[in-house]
């Protein structure tokens, strides 16, 4: 077991959480700015902060997706096995107590449904396809706003339509097996330790809760599951970005509980080809360039090496100045 497991876990901290459940929360208004401010100094604090999206808006949208999940997970291994990609890592994955099913561009309604024909070839299936088509849609006017205020809070609002333009999506869908009945924390590791490799990344759990994250002074916080928030982390290629100014924290599972675990993750990505670099404006004395410009597909392949995946900090062995 890494020396992470020897940490302590803090009972007192809790992740921000902010209110993005106001319908006038819009570019310009004061309550804009105001919300802003909080995303800046949570990202600051945490790498991470829990968006309050309203008591009712949420619920049946989350439910759903919670039962296409479990009806998802119920196939068979040799059906889900032919949820596949020609990018490694975003097919069916499975280890241990976690097994995943990725839909690319979930955003995109022909593409949900290419995911569902490849698990039901003779029809697809409409229902699961509308449920998570309009999930990724929520999923992504929540990125949108979270991204929009975190360019304008660092003044490179300019670059704002270039970099969006830039950016694709891809849904996991989360099963974790509940843990043998013992003592030991090794066995109950659901996801080892690590920093997302996206730009954002927007999480949620199911009921079940099992996701920590680690603070700058190495204390890990669980995050209560809550049917009210959706968790907006920063990944390493913002991080890249902003030079530095936000970090991208270290998070994992550990299953606590003794019950299945359902979560979802919506990664927001470079597009093929495109160079991650920070602009002049992030630069000053103060702020000397951290990293060199990259493209993401260069990183993911040395992510995936042998000495990516020995690296404490992937990002900065890889691309550090
Ligand atoms: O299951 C979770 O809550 C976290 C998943 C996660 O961190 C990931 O897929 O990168
Ligand atoms: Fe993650």
């Amino acid at each position: 077991m890494d020396s992470d497991s020897l940490l302590p876990l803090s009972e007192s901290l809790e992740l921000p959480v902010i209110d993005f459940s106001d319908q006038n929360l819009t570019p310009g208004t004061s309550k804009w700015d105001e919300v802003k401010a909080d995303v800046r100094k949570a990202l600051e604090d945490y790498g991470c902060f829990q968006a309050f999206v309203g008591k009712v808006s949420n619920i049946e949208l989350t439910k759903s997706v919670f039962e296409a999940m479990e009806e998802l997970f119920d196939l068979p291994v040799q059906t889900k096995q032919r949820n596949v990609s020609s990018k490694p890592f975003h097919g069916y994955l499975s280890h241990n107590l976690y097994q995943s099913l990725g839909i690319e561009e979930a955003n995109d309604a022909e593409k949900v449904n290419y995911f569902t024909q490849q698990l039901w070839p003779d029809h697809g299936n409409k229902s699961i396809s509308e449920t998570m088509h309009k999930f990724a849609e929520r999923l992504v006017e929540l990125d949108l706003m979270a991204r929009r205020m975190t360019m304008e809070s660092f003044g490179i609002e300019k670059y704002l339509d270039e970099h969006l333009n830039s950016t694709y999506y891809v849904l996991r869908m989360m099963k974790y097996t509940a843990p043998p009945d013992d003592d030991v924390e090794e066995t109950k590791l659901g996801l080892l330790s690590h920093t997302d490799k996206s730009i954002t990344t927007i999480l949620h759990q199911y009921e079940v809760d099992g996701l920590e994250i680690k603070t700058k002074d190495n204390k890990w916080i669980k995050v209560k599951p809550s049917q009210h928030c959706f968790i907006i982390m920063v990944g390493d290629f913002l991080c890249a970005l902003l030079n530095g100014r936000l970090y991208s924290p270290n998070h994992r599972v550990l299953m606590t509980a003794k019950k299945t675990r359902y979560s979802t993750a919506m990664f927001f990505v470079p597009k093929q080809g495109v160079v991650i670099d920070a602009p002049e404006e992030l630069v000053d004395q103060e702020h000397p360039r951290m990293f060199k410009p990259f493209e993401y597909n260069e990183f993911i392949n040395f992510f995936h090496s042998e000495a990516g995946r020995k690296a404490e900090s992937a990002l900065h062995a890889f691309c550090a100045l």
